[in-house]
């Protein structure tokens, strides 16, 4: 539904160049909901101020929905026009949810399509329809300044749906709300993904959105994307940074000589009792140093980590028996606290760990 092929943005800023983006390939499927994050000053606003053309990329292409918007920006008034009919179809959602104080709650909404011409009564009819989806019917006539920051926001989101976009754009709808109400907007654009079939592009600072909401997200770091993916394939993923941030496992060895190892349950594995059959089928002792399980678009995702007695050359058959158990196995380097990704052959496992493990 998006795609952008080497996304770059360069600013000029007091007579020199700032590369805000540095050759973005991105791909959001139709019908996910898909975050990009990053920290401050890695160049998310510019990523999404880019996708729906409010900042021109100052090379790239920017295709939402099969239109190539990058093609039809700057070409005179006629692609204007096209341009601003392609922008139609791409809701966007703001921090601080840019809502007219002047104007009521409904004439807020009408706005875009005032913009587009729709008629007064027709105009109505749909304000109210969106009013009554993002759970506001009784607001219509109330103004900005006697809202919550939550019904605010349920106001953005009804005025970026006015036009009956395809693709939702959100840059960082809910960090100005506090948790409960985060929450209740997350759910709010969950529902509409699922209800309308809408794809939506959210950027955020917040690991905790990512875990709440999306399908598949992408981390971004001085301007490029460093990793991207489904949630699962990113579960999948040796050595994934995404991974490991969304699912934090921590604790040390107890001792010399043992085997830490960390597995991600995801899917069906996840309901297994692989532990205890692992126990039992090579009578080996199993201690539990830290663990972290989640529910993620509704399946049950989660990480623990393991200690196994002896070194890792002893223990290559019981690592072998819970990757065929389908999870994903990766053996902790002693001194450090990130896991070390392992090699799909045991002969590469053996060189990998010898290497990074004393
Ligand atoms: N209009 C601009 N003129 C000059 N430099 C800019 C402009 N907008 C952004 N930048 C710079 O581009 C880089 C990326 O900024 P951007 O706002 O896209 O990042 P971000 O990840 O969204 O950060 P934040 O979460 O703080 O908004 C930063 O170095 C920023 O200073």
């Amino acid at each position: 539904m998006i795609t952008t092929t080497g996304l770059t943005k360069v600013y000029q800023s007091r007579g020199r160049d700032v590369t805000a983006l540095d050759g973005v390939d991105l791909h959001v499927r139709e019908g996910e909901v898909f975050g990009v994050i990053g920290r401050s000053g890695a160049g998310k606003s510019s990523l999404i101020r880019c996708v729906n053309l409010l900042e021109r990329p100052t090379s790239g292409t920017v295709t939402v929905d099969g239109v190539d918007l990058t093609a039809l920006a700057g070409r005179g008034s006629r692609a204007g026009k096209e341009l601003r009919q392609a922008r139609s179809r791409i809701g966007m959602v703001f921090q601080h949810f840019n809502l007219l104080s002047s104007r009521s709650v409904k004439d807020n909404i009408e706005l875009p399509l005032e913009i587009l011409g729709v008629t007064g009564a027709e105009r109505s009819r749909r304000a109210l329809e969106l009013l009554d989806l993002v759970g506001l019917a009784d607001k219509a006539k109330a103004y900005p300044g006697q809202l919550s920051g939550g019904q605010k926001q349920r106001v953005g989101i009804a005025r970026a749906l006015a036009g009956n976009p395809k693709v939702l754009l959100s840059d960082e709808a809910t960090s100005a709300l506090d948790p409960e109400t985060t929450r209740s907007i997350l759910q709010l654009l969950r529902d509409l993904n699922q209800q309308l079939g809408l794809t939506v592009l959210l950027i955020t600072h917040e690991m905790d959105v990512v875990k709440t909401v999306c399908d598949s997200a992408a981390l971004m770091r001085q301007g490029r994307i460093s990793e991207s993916g489904t949630v699962s394939e990113l579960l999948a993923t040796p050595g994934s940074e995404l991974a490991h941030e969304l699912f934090p496992v921590t604790g040390d060895a107890t001792g010399p000589d043992r085997t830490v190892v960390d597995v991600t349950f995801h899917g069906e594995s996840a309901t297994q009792p692989v532990i205890s059959q692992l126990s039992r089928t090579y009578n080996v002792d199993i201690s539990i140093l830290g663990a972290a399980m989640d529910t993620v678009g509704g399946k049950q995702i989660g990480r623990m980590r393991i200690e196994l007695p002896g070194r890792y050359e002893d223990n290559v058959v019981p690592v072998g028996f819970l990757r065929e158990q389908g999870l994903q196995v990766e053996i902790v380097e002693a001194d450090a606290p990130a896991a070390v990704p392992v090699q799909s052959t045991e002969a590469q496992d053996a060189v990998l760990v010898k290497e990074t493990v004393k």
